[in-house]
């Protein structure tokens, strides 16, 4: 398991510090496959998953859908035939958290269970 997805998210508030570029340098070599995009100015981190069907694509969904409760910190998720399009960003800092991060770590946690 990754060092990211052993940590928990930490409660996040409006003023909440966005991660800095050294600091999602750092963290984006601590997940696999991952890209930054940027969408109406906010950054988010994004990966597409793939699958043989829609039913291993929408179980996948549900269960990063069940990480995501228990963290209290959510996704944007696209299911598609045999795809997931998973995007990470904090709504509140319009932005990137560290909290995106280890969710982006626990989503991959997802496919090994
Ligand atoms: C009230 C509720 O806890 C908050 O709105 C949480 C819910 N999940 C969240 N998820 C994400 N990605 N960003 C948030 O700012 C956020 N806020």
């Amino acid at each position: 398991m990754s060092e990211l997805a052993q940590v928990h998210c930490e409660a996040c508030r409006a003023d909440a510090p966005k991660v800095t570029e050294a600091e999602m340098a750092e963290l984006m070599n601590m997940i696999s496959d991952w890209n930054i995009e940027t969408r109406d100015g906010i950054l988010q981190l994004e990966k597409v998953y793939t699958f043989k069907n829609y039913r291993n694509a929408l179980a996948f969904t549900n269960r990063v859908g069940e990480v995501a409760e228990a963290e209290g910190h959510h996704p944007a998720l696209l299911t598609e035939w045999g795809k997931v399009t998973v995007t990470w960003w904090s709504h509140k800092l319009k932005g990137l958290h560290r909290n995106d991060f280890i969710m982006a770590a626990r989503t991959d946690e997802v496919l090994s269970v």
